[in-house]
């Protein structure tokens, strides 16, 4: 525990572009805040120094804008408080919360559940996301109103689109006055149909019913065009084929305030990997080919996708272990993240670590407006230190979250965390990495 307590955290490679510096850095944090940035800061008597170790990166706190916590209702899956511990291994300070849970997150009610929740474990902060319509059914307006006054940074009817064009406009211009942002799920239902993988070669060699890239292009075009009308900013969930790219570029390009996010498994992995009937690569929306996945990674290199978001999908094995058509759509990615990015995007030199941080921290801090995304001087010390050449393998039984659900078992990669500190708080040490040893207990190590 180090709140109330002041430290120096020592000669750290700070990332931190919003504040322009990439550099050897100190950080003083006093009472949970960050009081000074600079060069070879004094140490004065009694302050802790926890020295950062050699080869490691400390960024602003990631904040990832997509995840499903499960709880109320499916609690077998995963907890807030078991979400949030996955979230503080893999090295993020704050997560988003869809309402897709069990009752829906429409009311005040369920909204200060969570956050009560998240409050008790007391790691990674938790913004919930209300929902669009009540009951997340798509025919009534829900009450935008309430559900930010309860703590709803967002509204989304995330696990399905915002049903027709008319509730999208009214969402919009609600959730517009109240600057709450509306996120949408972008798929058309009915040419989605029973589709469970990408419609193509693949889909029809295993026998598998395909759902087509334009589903998810055709919604996208339909809310910018509606985000143009309200002129209301309008961000673009777990965003996949390299069609919905150029819609999100050129309404970017016409002024329209649309942002998007791409998850990991989006940019790693291709429709190939059904092959293995594995329904650990079932996901919404489904993996897609390598032409999408070079356009997304191209779009995560210049700027056109905002923000890397995991849309952590916890399942139980026995709902996993059905048949590819039964099993539920999604996977976890809270604790795989960070290093996929660090190994499919900075190693492969196609983003460098400032990029990195802007998709992870920067943007999402940003684009819901929450606290975080820069190493201020007077901010909240949210801050993570990350690994770039950690040798990692993944291993779901070693991972926090309840669920194993996810398609990189056994996988080698370079990148990983070192630690997460939350208001000043070190929240999780990796014990696998080498020099943490001074550093204080964590309550997840
Ligand atoms: N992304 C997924 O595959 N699944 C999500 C819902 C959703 O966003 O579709 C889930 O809640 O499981
Ligand atoms: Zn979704």
């Amino acid at each position: 525990m180090t709140q109330g307590m002041t430290y120096i955290l020592k000669n750290g490679r700070v990332v931190d572009p919003a504040n322009g510096r990439d550099g050897i850095f100190d950080i003083e944090v006093r009472d949970g805040v960050i009081v000074r940035v600079g060069q070879d800061l004094p140490v004065p008597a009694g302050t802790t120094v926890l020295e950062v170790p050699a080869g490691c990166v400390v960024t602003p706190g990631l904040i990832d804008m997509h995840v499903h916590l499960r709880e109320p209702g499916q609690e077998h899956k995963e907890t807030v408080a078991s979400g949030v511990t996955a979230a503080v291994a893999g090295g993020f300070t704050a997560v988003a919360c869809m309402p897709n849970t069990s009752p829906i997150n429409d009311s005040a009610a369920v909204t200060r559940y969570i956050r009560d929740k998240a409050d008790a474990a007391g790691l990674a902060r938790v913004y919930p996301i209300g929902a669009a319509s009540v009951g997340s059914k798509g025919e009534q307006l829900a009450e935008i109103g309430e559900l930010k006054t309860a703590g709803c940074v967002a509204v989304s009817d995330d696990g399905h689109p915002i049903r027709t064009a008319l509730l999208m406009r009214r969402v919009l211009e609600y959730a517009g006055m109240l600057d709450v942002l509306v996120i949408d799920h972008c798929e058309d239902p009915t040419l989605k149909g029973d589709g469970v993988v990408h419609e193509g070669p693949v889909a029809s060699e295993l026998g598998l019913h395909g759902i087509p890239g334009e589903a998810e292009e055709l919604w996208i075009e339909r809310d910018i065009t509606l985000a143009g009308l309200t002129r209301t900013p309008f961000h673009v969930a777990h965003l996949s084929t390299a069609g919905s790219l150029r819609a999100v570029r050129a309404g970017k390009a016409r002024g329209i305030q649309v942002t998007c996010e791409v998850a990991p498994h989006h940019f790693v992995l291709t429709d190939e990997a059904l092959r293995s009937y594995d329904t650990n690569t079932k996901m919404n929306p489904p993996l897609r080919p390598q032409a999408d996945v070079d356009a997304l990674v191209d779009g995560l290199a210049d700027g056109s996708v905002d923000v890397i978001a995991t849309d952590h999908a916890p399942h139980h094995a026995d709902e996993k272990a059905l048949s590819y058509d039964q099993a539920p759509f999604g996977i976890t990615g809270l604790e795989t993240a960070v290093s996929l990015t660090f190994d499919r995007l900075v190693h492969t030199g196609r983003i460098g670590l400032s990029r990195m941080v802007e998709l992870l921290s920067v943007n999402p801090a940003r684009i819901l407006k929450v606290t975080g995304g820069a190493l201020s001087e007077g901010a909240p010390a949210d801050i993570s230190v990350l690994a770039p050449d950690l040798k990692v393998t993944v291993r779901a039984s070693t991972q926090r979250s309840l669920s194993r659900n996810m398609p990189f078992e056994g996988w080698d990669l370079r990148g990983g965390v070192a630690a997460t500190i939350v208001g000043g708080r070190v929240v999780y040490r990796n014990t696998a990495v080498e020099g943490l040893g001074a550093w204080p207990p964590a309550a997840v190590q």
